[in-house]
């Protein structure tokens, strides 16, 4: 496991200095200000770079689909892949909105993707049914979280200075609710949601296919990547791979809704020292996304009622970053404008 660096705290430092210095009453910019402080650190630089976002869209299928718990069917998985590259779905819109380098992973995909121009890194053909059996082997889990570090690693070599990774995968909400229940010790019905719309019904079976999961593993200490091949599925340890990678290489990481934030939670029982690289984009509107969240700590910037995934929350918040370092960047300081500063103490 490679060493996780820790954020610069003394570019941090000066970055807060500079934000006293700036023309607008000191935390006048609120949030922004401590986006940029943040960033600085992140970066390691007083005046942080703008960003070059990597979006990545890892999919996978889940077996706990036969038991009725998304509002879809999974043959929407390969067609929404197919979807993202063909340029229609909204994390496509949203990539070309901000810029972004979007690369999609297949990473286990129930049907054959070989026609698409994806990466093909399937581990296996769809999950095992986590309400009675394991989503996954050790091996496979391990296979799954190389996957992602691969293409954190493609990213990265491709210049990008920020992570986004997005999940396509029908019934994923599931196997996330399980995870985010066994790591924050939450009960299911204080984090499994309606995912892609189930009703009353479907929703209360959700809850019992989750509480059933929980059972089946136990209550002994499990390390995370038994819990991710217990608990998880093929695209959520490889977002969690590529967290983890990420995090290795010192570049921050823009979490997206529930299913990327249950990675992150995998990630962190797995390598702790990823934390501070972890940002939060929005609160999904997932029933369980803001216990989730602020297990890790995390307070998001934006809460838009969003619950579709695929690196949207996160696509859509990238312009506040931006922004942020734009103003820590080029707004003038007090000297430097004439303006006199803060007079009363
Ligand atoms: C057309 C469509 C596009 C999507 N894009 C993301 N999701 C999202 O919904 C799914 C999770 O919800 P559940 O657990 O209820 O199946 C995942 O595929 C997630 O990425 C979509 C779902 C659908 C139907
Ligand atoms: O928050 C998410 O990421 C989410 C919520 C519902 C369905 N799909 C994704």
């Amino acid at each position: 496991m490679p060493r996780i660096p820790a954020p610069d705290s003394a570019a941090c430092l000066a970055a807060a200095a500079r934000q006293q210095q700036l023309t607008k009453p000191a935390g006048s910019l609120g949030k922004l200000e401590e986006l940029a402080i943040t960033l600085a650190g992140l970066q390691g630089r007083d005046i942080p770079l703008p960003l070059k976002p990597a979006i990545t869209v890892f999919a996978g299928d889940h077996g706990v689909c036969a038991e009725g718990v998304s509002a879809y069917p999974p043959e929407v998985t390969a067609a929404m892949v197919a979807n993202f590259v063909h340029g229609g779905a909204a994390i496509s819109v949203l990539a070309r909105a901000n810029q972004a380098r979007l690369e999609v992973v297949d990473a286990g995909v129930a049907a054959d993707l070989a026609a698409l121009p994806v990466v093909h890194a399937k581990v296996r053909a769809g999950s095992g049914n986590i309400r009675r059996e394991p989503a996954m082997s050790a091996k496979q889990c391990a296979a799954a979280l190389e996957v992602g570090r691969m293409a954190a690693r493609r990213a990265i070599a491709d210049g990008a200075s920020l992570l986004i990774a997005g999940d396509m995968g029908i019934g994923n909400t599931t196997p996330s609710a399980a995870l985010i229940c066994r790591l924050t010790g939450h009960r299911p019905e204080a984090i499994v949601g309606r995912g892609t719309g189930v009703g009353d019904q479907a929703l209360h079976l959700k809850c019992q296919v989750v509480a059933d999961a929980l059972a089946r593993v136990g209550s002994a200490p499990l390390d995370g990547i038994t819990l991710l091949a217990e608990l998880g599925g093929l695209e959520i340890a490889a977002i969690a791979g590529f967290y983890l990678e990420g995090a290795a290489q010192g570049v921050p990481l823009l979490l997206d809704g529930f299913i990327s934030t249950a990675a992150a939670l995998a990630a962190q029982a797995i390598a702790p020292d990823i934390t501070p690289w972890l940002l939060a984009s929005h609160c999904s509107q997932e029933t369980g996304h803001a216990l989730a969240l602020a297990s890790l700590g995390l307070t998001p910037l934006i809460d838009f009622g969003l619950r579709l995934g695929e690196g949207s929350g996160a696509a859509l918040a990238l312009p506040l970053l931006q922004q942020a370092i734009a103003l820590h960047a080029g707004m003038a300081t007090f000297a430097e404008a004439g303006v006199a500063g803060k007079s009363a103490p």
